[in-house]
Parts: C-alpha cells; sequence; structure tokens
C-alpha cells in the first residue's frame, strides 16, 4: 500500500519543528501509512525520521525535481506542508495540486490572497487526477473550524454570519492586559510565547485577522478579498514601515494611547476585543477593536483563545436555537501542528480507503 510521503516546507520553524516532532512520534508508534522523507527549510534538510531522504533540500523553496527524488516510489501519495509564512511557497501550490500532489498549509497566504490564484487552486482540486488541499489551521490554529463551516454547507445549511476573536495574539493580548500597565511589554510576551506571526505587526494592523476572515467569508461562498475587509489597524502610521526590531522597540511610543482607549471602556463597564466579522448575507468583512460588556462570552477568555460565533439557519435566532460556538486555544506551536497533522491524518484516511 503506498504511503503518504509528508514534505515540510519550513520545518524548521515554530509550528513546522513542532509538526516534525509530532510525525516522528507518531510514525514511531502508531501512525502507519505516513512516512516522513525529509523536511525543508530555506537551508537545508534538517531530519528525516524514516531515511531515504537522498537529495539536499535547500533554496528558496523545496523544488519538484527533489520532491520526487526523495519519494519511495513513483505512486507515492505526495503531501506537501507549507509551514512558512512566504508567498515563494503558495505561488508553488496551483501547479502542485494540478500534478496530483496535496497540499496541508497553515499559512493563509494562498486561500487569503488574490482571487483568482485561489480559485485556479480550488479549481485543481476538482480535476480529475488533481491533488486535495487541506487548509484547517488556517483559522483557529488546531481548532475544527473551517471543517465545521464545510460541514454545515455541505448538509444544507445556511450560515449567516462568523463573528468572534479570530487571533491568539489579539485574544492573548486583551485577555492578559490590565489596561495600565505598558501594553508593549504584553506585545513581547505574545511574540515570546511563539503566537505572533513571524513580524507581530501583521498581528496588530488587522492584517492576519483580516486574512482569516477572507478565508471564513470564501468558504462560506463569498468572492471577497483583503481589499473588501473594513480593517482597524492598532499600528500608528509611523512604525509601518521599519524594521520589525525596531517596531519591537518602538511600539512603546504607543502605550498611553492604548492605557485611554482601556479607561474609556472601563468608564463603560467593558473591555476592549479585537474581532473579525463576517456577514454572508450582506456580503460584508470588517476587523476592529470593539468595547463588549464584561458579561459577554468574548470577555470571558483566557489565554490565546479564539471565539467563533457561527449564525446559521438552523444555529442562530432564525433557527429557534442559539448560535454554535467555537472556542479554544487559537495559536501557538504545538496546536497549530496538531491542526496539521490532523490534515494529514485526514487525506491519509482519504487516499487510503
Ligand atoms: N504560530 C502560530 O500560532 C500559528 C501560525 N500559523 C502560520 O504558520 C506559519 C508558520 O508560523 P511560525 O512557525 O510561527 O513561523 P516561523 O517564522 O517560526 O517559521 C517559518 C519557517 O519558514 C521557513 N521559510 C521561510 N521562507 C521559506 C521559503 N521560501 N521556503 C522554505 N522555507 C521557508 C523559515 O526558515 P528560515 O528561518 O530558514 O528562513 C522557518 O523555518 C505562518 O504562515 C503562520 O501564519 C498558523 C496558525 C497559528
Ligand atoms: N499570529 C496568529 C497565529 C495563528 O494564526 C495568531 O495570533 O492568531
Amino acid at each position: 500500500m503506498a504511503n503518504v510521503e509528508v514534505f515540510v516546507c519550513g520545518g524548521t520553524g515554530l509550528v513546522g519543528s513542532a509538526l516534525v516532532r509530532q510525525l516522528k512520534r507518531a510514525s514511531e508508534s502508531t501512525e502507519e501509512g505516513v512516512a516522513l522523507r525529509g523536511f525543508c527549510s530555506s537551508k537545508e534538510i534538517v531530519s528525516c525520521a524514516k531515511g531515504n531522504a537522498r537529495a539536499s533540500i535547500g533554496g528558496d523553496a523545496i523544488s519538484d525535481e527533489e520532491i520526487i527524488l526523495c519519494c519511495s516510489s513513483p505512486d507515492a501519495i505526495v503531501c506537501v506542508v507549507d509551514c512558512t509564512s512566504s508567498e515563494t511557497v503558495t505561488a508553488r501550490y496551483a501547479d502542485w495540486l494540478e500534478r496530483g500532489w496535496n497540499v496541508v498549509t497553515c499559512n493563509k497566504k494562498a486561500n487569503s490572497g488574490d482571487y483568482e490564484y485561489y480559485a485556479r487552486c480550488v479549481a485543481a482540486t476538482k480535476m480529475t487526477g488533481g491533488g486535495k488541499w487541506f487548509v484547517e489551521a488556517t483559522i483557529g490554529a488546531g481548532l475544527p473550524t473551517v471543517s465545521t463551516l464545510r460541514t454545515l454547507i455541505a448538509t444544507g445549511d445556511c450560515v449567516e454570519s462568523v463573528q468572534g476573536i479570530f487571533s491568539g495574539t489579539m485574544s492573548f493580548l486583551f485577555n492578559t492586559w490590565d489596561g495600565v500597565s505598558p501594553f508593549s511589554d504584553i506585545v513581547a510576551q505574545a511574540k515570546a510565547a511563539g503566537y505572533t506571526e513571524p513580524d507581530p505587526r501583521e498581528d496588530l494592523n488587522g492584517l492576519d485577522v483580516a486574512r482569516k476572515v477572507v478565508i471564513a467569508a470564501r468558504e462560506c461562498g463569498l468572492q471577497i478579498s483583503l481589499s473588501d475587509v473594513e480593517v482597524e489597524s492598532m499600528v500608528p502610521s509611523h512604525l509601518e514601515t521599519c524594521s520589525s526590531d525596531d517596531f519591537m522597540k518602538r511600539f512603546s511610543e504607543n502605550d498611553e494611547l492604548m492605557a485611554t482607549r482601556a479607561k474609556e471602556a472601563e468608564s463603560e463597564g467593558c473591555v476592549l476585543r479585537f474581532v473579525g466579522k463576517v456577514d454572508v448575507t450582506d456580503a460584508k468583512a470588517s476587523v476592529s477593536l470593539a468595547k463588549f460588556s464584561k458579561s459577554h462570552p468574548f470577555a470571558s477568555l483566557s489565554g490565546a483563545d479564539n471565539i467563533f460565533e457561527i449564525k446559521t439557519a438552523r444555529y442562530g435566532p432564525t433557527g429557534m436555537s442559539t448560535p454554535l460556538i467555537i472556542r479554544g486555544p487559537g495559536a501557538g506551536a504545538e496546536v497549530t501542528a496538531a491542526g496539521v497533522f490532523g490534515d494529514i491524518v485526514a487525506l491519509k484516511n482519504s487516499s487510503l480507503a
């Protein structure tokens, strides 16, 4: 029986190395049918659990020839896993899918990027002989968010809206911060905990949440792009273009402004939460820092939890019921890697059935 042969792009990164550890543990014990062939980072193969990594995979991204060389047989089920945040890698998905290779990703840049390219990738998965594309970890890390939306839609439900705290980083910041101590200190803690994007500005400027909002909207059938999302940024304009290191040093210049906003919310008996919203019915999407009363479910999260409130014809006021809620840790290397691993297992189950 052909194995699923897994190639990890970004295997030295936070999520990639957690995945590699999880795959190694599983390949030593129970997870039959998944073979780890080689891990590529932008520099080198770092390890190989089951041998057979014959090529030195380097350069900007793994090449097709290198993957073919590493496969144990021509009928191997190839699974390229993208644990980078690189567009050089996402630019390869369509070719990979069109040649029948499968793609598992936690990198949001293809399914939230240019709509034409996204549509080409989706079309490839529907071609005879096309590969499968798994994206669970692109929203909510290891939480079952994309799969829940897909199941609702596949079973005839109609999604009306998805609202929530889509960012582990932004959740951690506003769950942890007391409104008085320097906000920039908490940003440094979030980065150290591995919640942020490689450049934390992508979290603070709302781009990471906007990407997830676009992904959710597209899963619900909307032809929406990043430019259609109304986004409130937490990054002051004068810090938008400096280096990431400079930004981390200078973000404290914004602490006073943040303290004022927290005080204002507190005076109304509210807390600040950074929320994303997809209004499927009206085809609108937004990202903003909003005030919520202290009794609202969004106010009682802890750590880097995400929460998604999904209103549908079955779940929600029109369905004479309450909305469907998904809640849990939404960032961090281990849970994200577990979401990616879950997709690899789903691929294995669907390919070997
Ligand atoms: N951290 C989290 O909680 C979550 C992260 N994600 C997503 O997971 C992805 C990875 O995040 P994270 O692990 O934190 O990031 P890191 O910066 O820790 O890791 C990125 C990895 O990608 C590699 N890389 C960069 N460019 C290329 C390239 N062109 N070809 C091959 N490898 C490349 C880097 O290698 P090198 O250092 O050698 O350049 C590094 O190994 C991101 O897309 C992020 O949005 C999704 C959900 C949650
Ligand atoms: N930086 C992101 C990581 C997961 O997507 C977040 O904080 O949610």
